[in-house]
């Protein structure tokens, strides 16, 4: 599909994404669009969640199409606004993992991410959706969520960070509380390392814990991994950085258009949400799928 007549192009920007150090300004996009043919407005992010604000403003004040120039988190807070809307959402990738964005096959160079923005060949990709929350590459509970709670406190952005939360995370794991997983008409009972729930392909880093997985199939890719020792857990890690993850017996691979999970005596998940923590309040986590709901170019 391609648009025609696009004029307003709002650009949402994380000032502090990846390594803080990118160009994106306003002076620096106005070199790329001819004031015949495009209005440009760029605001920028001041602070967590700051994006949704913006991008809301920006939908009121008629933007056709709303960049996130950030990392998953930015265009997390972007694209969440913009789930059954026919605003198409554009990516400038700014991130230190850039998991959408690599996807997508959306260029990290700058100039060739604002060319593709330019073409405005939209397509309709899969939306996650876990309780109240919208996800577009992953969510998960167990593992993940600690090592992106670590890598928050820690203050860096980058992938040494995550080497380091998840060295921490591992010191830390423990396996208090026993969780049901329903999927597909089947009830397991595990005391999870890691139920890792993914739209997308690639989490960043050019690491895949699902690389079967489509934004496009209508289904969600599941991974769940049970209780295993620290010292198996740093065997897990290096077969994911392998790529070799789907050789350990406590891994089982799933796809499903929905799952839920509960806990018996426990009220909250901690999770991670495209990357950025979250924890849940809730009797019980819904994650479900909703087909082609946000139009991205790419
Ligand atoms: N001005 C700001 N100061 C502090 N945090 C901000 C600011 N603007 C946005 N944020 C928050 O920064 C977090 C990280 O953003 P983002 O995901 O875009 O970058 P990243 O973590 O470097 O990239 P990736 O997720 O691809 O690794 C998000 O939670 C976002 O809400």
């Amino acid at each position: 599909m391609t648009i025609t007549n696009l004029k307003h192009i709002h650009f949402i920007v994380n000032p502090i994404a990846g390594s803080g150090n990118h160009p994106v300004s306003e002076k620096f996009l106005n070199k790329f669009f001819d004031k015949h043919t495009y209005t440009i407005t760029i605001k920028n992010s001041d602070y967590k969640k700051h994006a949704k604000t913006l991008t809301r403003a920006s939908i009121t004040e008629g933007a056709d199409i709303i960049v996130a120039c950030g990392g998953d988190g930015t265009i997390n807070e972007v694209a969440s606004c913009l789930v059954n809307t026919d605003i198409a959402l554009g990516i400038i990738p700014l991130g230190s993992g850039n998991g959408l964005a690599s996807n997508l096959k959306i260029p990290t160079c700058i100039e060739r991410a604002i060319a593709l923005i330019k073409s405005t060949s939209v397509k309709k990709i899969d939306v996650g959706r876990i309780n109240e929350h919208y996800f577009f590459s992953n969510t998960g509970i167990g593992i993940d969520a600690q090592v992106i709670m670590h890598y928050e406190n820690s203050n860096e952005r980058k992938f040494t960070s995550y080497i380091k939360s998840s060295l921490k995370a591992l010191i830390g794991l423990n396996y208090k509380n026993e969780m049901t997983v329903e999927i597909n008409g089947q009830t397991i009972r595990t005391y999870p390392f890691l139920v890792f729930v993914s739209n997308s392909n690639e989490m960043g880093y050019n690491i895949s814990l699902t690389p079967m997985a489509s934004l496009q199939d209508g289904l969600l890719d599941v991974l769940i991994v049970s209780k295993m020792s620290r010292l198996r857990s740093l065997f897990f890690g290096l077969l994911i950085l392998l790529k070799k993850q789907h050789l350990i017996k406590e891994a089982q691979s799933y796809q499903s258009k929905a799952i839920t999970i509960r806990q018996a005596n426990q009220q909250s998940y901690e999770s991670q949400i495209d990357g950025e923590f979250f924890n849940i309040e809730s009797e019980a986590i819904a994650i479900s799928l909703l087909e082609k709901s946000l139009h991205v170019i790419a």
